[in-house]
């Protein structure tokens, strides 16, 4: 397939998977999913490129989520930009782009759906401490999201993550082996820029200013990192300290956790897989970023 092509529809999405994987020369084809809310860049352009290696057939999703906001300000000022989101997924070699509206993904209760998947305490943890509501709404959604463009037998299925979405992605780990989904998560490492700021839809909302003190944030993971290779104590306390005093940043959580489980884990106990999860208020946005610092031990990918 070489023509990237638009559905808004389920019903036309869900026609479009079933002939395209029943047309497919594979006795079994896979289907690469995407899930992504727009303002593309360069991170989902690495998920794009993985699932065309890997897949038959290439679905990415675009919508904003109103589900996964707690922040209305957040939500309406989200950045849009479809037509532009569909040059690099052209690029990229999508087959499918699901972009529906809010009707199509909640029909006839847009703003509030009544049955939602519950991510219960590992959804309260840290981003979910911060953004309550934030993962039952991520869940909800992808459920949904594979619900609609899962291929029918034998095809199989794939959906692909950023690793800089940490939490999110130790859910979505959860969501399938609870609820049984035939997906199967792929993940795949963060991609930064020249100065180590994970790219982000969020970063063209911060002015120059906004920028610099946004460099705190990797900056601080990277002396995490070196601490824990060279064995010396993390001391979180006093990176919180300098982050705290930082101008220009509100520093949220610095913590450092298992990646399955999100549980912190004692500051020094590094026998272990081992995260750290870092969010702060940047400007009019909410970073967040993450490091590994037991690389070796972590979930497969
Ligand atoms: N820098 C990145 N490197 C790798 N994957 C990324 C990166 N940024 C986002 N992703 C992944 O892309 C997928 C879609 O994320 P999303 O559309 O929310 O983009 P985003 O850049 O994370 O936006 P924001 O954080 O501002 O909401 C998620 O799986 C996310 O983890
Ligand atoms: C997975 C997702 C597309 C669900 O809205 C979103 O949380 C994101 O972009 O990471
Ligand atoms: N990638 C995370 C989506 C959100 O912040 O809502």
């Amino acid at each position: 397939m070489s023509v990237t092509q638009v559905f808004h529809t389920v019903t036309a999405i869900r026609a479009a998977v079933t002939r395209a994987t029943q047309e497919s020369a594979r006795r079994q084809p896979v289907v690469g999913i995407v899930p992504t809310m727009g303002a593309l860049h360069s991170g989902h352009g690495a998920l794009l490129q993985a699932a065309r290696t890997s897949a038959d057939i290439v679905i990415a999703s675009v919508f904003v989520n109103p589900l996964q906001f707690d922040d209305p300000q957040d939500y309406q000022h989200y950045p849009r930009q479809f037509e532009k989101d569909l040059e690099l997924l052209t690029r990229h070699g999508v087959d499918f782009v699901f972009a529906p509206d809010l009707e199509q993904m909640y029909p006839g209760h847009p703003e509030a759906p009544l049955v939602r998947v519950s991510t219960g305490e590992l959804g309260q943890r840290w981003e979910g401490a911060s953004r309550p509501g934030h993962f039952d709404g991520v869940a909800t959604v992808v459920t949904k999201l594979f619900t609609i463009l899962h291929p029918p037998a034998p095809a199989v299925c794939e959906a692909w993550f950023g690793q800089k979405d940490a939490e999110q992605l130790a859910i979505m780990r959860r969501l399938v082996t609870d609820l049984n989904l035939p997906v199967r998560i792929r993940a795949l490492p963060i991609v930064r820029d020249e100065n180590g700021l994970a790219l982000s839809s969020r970063n063209m909302r911060l002015n120059d200013q906004d920028y610099d003190a946004a460099l705190s944030i990797p900056r601080a993971l990277v002396a995490l990192v070196e601490r824990a290779e060279s064995g010396q104590e993390l001391d979180l306390e006093e990176l919180r300290g300098h982050l705290r005093a930082a101008d220009g940043l509100d520093l949220d959580y610095l913590v450092v956790v298992d990646p399955t489980t999100l549980q912190e884990i004692e500051d020094g106990a590094l026998d272990k897989p081992a995260l750290a999860l870092i969010a702060a208020r940047v400007g009019p946005v909410r970073l967040i970023d993450t490091m590994d610092l037991r690389p070796g031990l972590s979930p497969s990918k």
